[in-house]
């Protein structure tokens, strides 16, 4: 046999393995939890949600009860989702910035409570508006974009006040990266917040368990005149584009196994932007319902998952599977 043919030569061994791999190492800084806060149940208490198994909405003092025992094992960076009663919502999404809303009572209180922490805060009108939409309607049922903007940048704004690290618009609104930092530069507001945009996120049946979750699934019609189409490739690289243009800190690419082509092609051509990668609910509930049912180890299959996402060029991780793994990397 030709030397040329051997391989096993070179990974024989744990250690020869681990220097194959040495760009796709997992560590819990590189995690992002999602959260949602709510005052949909009292602040001390908390409800599962239906089709999102073992995933929670926490009412403000819950999620601080929540969060402590992960920070307490290295918990680095959350992201928060408000939820809503249905009386709270209007066609403008007004109380998204109302100072009674879960998400604005639970900032103060975290960043006191977890000076650590670095806090992310979902930016989006859809679960504040009465039509599900993540923008502004026009009469006419289409998105009201220079609207929705302006809206999008004063609740960043109120976010920001309230002590968010990073705001995260998961809108997909043409042209709210450059809203958003323009409200923060004439606040004086814009060297101490980073923006993480939903850049190249996709209309996906993925995100079924957390629409449940947040209430947030459009009354009418669907997300696709503005979430970008699952086969385009071209959109999802002048998405980023677009955003790194407009002042973007950081991008993302949304859902994320399903699209490793897409993460693997957006960090080839922003290798400068640190690249998040969100494994969405859909995602989380089809590898958690698979394990249950024997399909495999629950571990294996999420630390491959996110190997595969490191491996395809991502910096950052948001997953569901967060707490688990803050104790699953551990061991590694
Ligand atoms: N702002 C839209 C929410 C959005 C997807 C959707 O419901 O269209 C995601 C949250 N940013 C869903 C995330 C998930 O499914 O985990
Ligand atoms: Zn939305």
């Amino acid at each position: 046999m030709e030397a040329s043919h051997l391989l096993h030569s070179g990974y024989f061994n744990p250690t020869l393995r681990s220097w194959h791999g040495s760009n796709t190492l997992l560590n819990i800084n590189q995690l992002i939890y999602p959260v949602f806060v709510t005052d949909l149940v009292p602040d001390e208490s908390s409800e599962e949600i239906p089709n999102f198994p073992e995933q929670r909405r926490y009412g403000v003092d819950a999620l601080v009860d929540h969060l402590l025992p992960l920070v307490n094992k290295g918990l680095k960076t959350i992201l928060v989702f408000g939820v809503t009663t249905s009386s709270n919502k209007a066609s403008n999404g007004e109380y998204a910035s109302s100072k009674d809303s879960p998400v604005r009572r639970c900032l103060p209180i975290l960043r006191s409570k977890f000076p650590s922490l670095t806090i992310a805060v979902d930016l989006c009108l859809c679960g504040y508006t009465s039509h599900g939409h993540c923008g502004i309607l026009k009469t006419d049922g289409t998105i009201d974009n220079p609207a929705s903007i302006q809206r999008l940048a004063e609740v960043a704004l109120s976010f920001v006040q309230d002590g968010a690290h990073i705001i995260a618009p998961s809108d997909m609104m043409d042209g709210r990266i450059d809203a958003i930092k323009k409200i923060l530069i004439l606040n004086n507001l814009a060297s101490s917040v980073a923006v993480l945009s939903y850049s190249s996120k996709f209309a996906s049946c993925f995100y079924g368990p957390f629409r449940d979750a947040a209430q947030s699934a459009p009354s009418a019609g669907n997300r696709r005149a503005y979430q970008l189409p699952a086969a385009s490739t071209g959109l999802a690289i002048r998405a980023a584009e677009r955003d790194v243009i407009e002042g973007a800190d950081m991008l993302m690419v949304k859902p994320g196994g399903p699209f490793l082509d897409i993460i693997k092609e957006v960090k080839q051509r922003f290798p400068h932007h640190p690249l998040a990668v969100y494994q969405v609910s859909g995602e989380y509930a089809m590898l958690w319902h698979a394990a249950r049912a024997n399909a495999f180890e629950l571990r294996a299959a999420v630390i491959e998952s996110l190997i595969g996402m490191r491996r395809a060029g991502a910096d950052i991780l948001i997953t569901y599977f967060t707490p688990q793994l803050l104790d699953w990397l551990k061991e590694e």
